[in-house]
């Protein structure tokens, strides 16, 4: 489509290599000429321009973030500005609230209340059009994989897809979240949003300093 492959090539984004599909996320990111850094502990986040919490078990990912002590120094780095992007399992542990599950380590850093598995077991999971009203209607083809629902958003989250009545893709700041897999598809855009987030807080950072 004519895209500048090269234009994200400045951009070293670690990809959370703790359990779940972190390998497709590198994949697209190779596909956009970003750099993919495997973060496996504290030490891998250093010099990172953004972070991606994969798909995945959302309660093993957190039990893992916090064993493995990455979850504090992460945290702060995010709340401080560093652009995030989290997708299903990702989105729950980004979450400030998870219904019924308040005991569930994780960032907590965005403005959503979410569901896990909203949509049944492993077996109701589906694939559906979504409406992106970030892309003007045009469609957004989602895979579901035992998602989570975002239930309610905060002031300062803009709806950037949705499902009937439900957000999709969300984004607060520095932050996106969405309930499906883009990562497991062939379509680039919202892995492509992402990095221009990555951009936008890259420069935000640079003009504080
Ligand atoms: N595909 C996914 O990431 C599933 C998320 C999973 N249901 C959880 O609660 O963590």
């Amino acid at each position: 489509m004519g895209r500048n492959v090269n234009m994200y090539e400045d951009l070293k984004i670690g990809v959370l290599e703790l359990q779940g599909d972190f390998a497709e996320h590198s994949a697209m990111l190779g596909r956009l000429g970003a750099h993919a850094v495997p973060i496996r502990s504290v030490e891998h986040l250093v010099g990172i321009d953004g972070v991606i919490i994969p798909g995945g078990e959302s309660t093993t990912i957190g039990k893992l973030l916090r064993d493995w002590d990455i979850l504090p120094t992460l945290k702060k780095m995010i709340a401080d500005g560093l652009a995030c992007f989290g997708t299903c399992a990702g989105c729950i542990l980004m979450a400030k609230d998870v219904t019924g599950y308040d005991t569930l380590p994780r960032l907590g850093t965005m403005d959503v209340t979410v569901t896990r598995n909203a949509y049944g077991s492993q077996v109701d999971s589906f694939e559906t059009d979504v409406l992106s009203e970030f892309w003007k209607g045009e469609k957004l083809h989602a895979i579901n994989i035992r998602a989570p629902s975002i239930d309610a958003v905060g002031e300062g989250v803009q709806i950037l897809a949705s499902f009937g009545e439900k957000a999709v893709l969300v984004r607060e700041n520095n932050m996106i979240a969405c309930t499906f897999h883009p990562e497991l598809t062939d379509d680039t855009r919202v892995h492509e949003l992402y990095l221009e987030v990555v951009r936008e807080s890259k420069n935000t950072e640079a003009l504080k300093n």
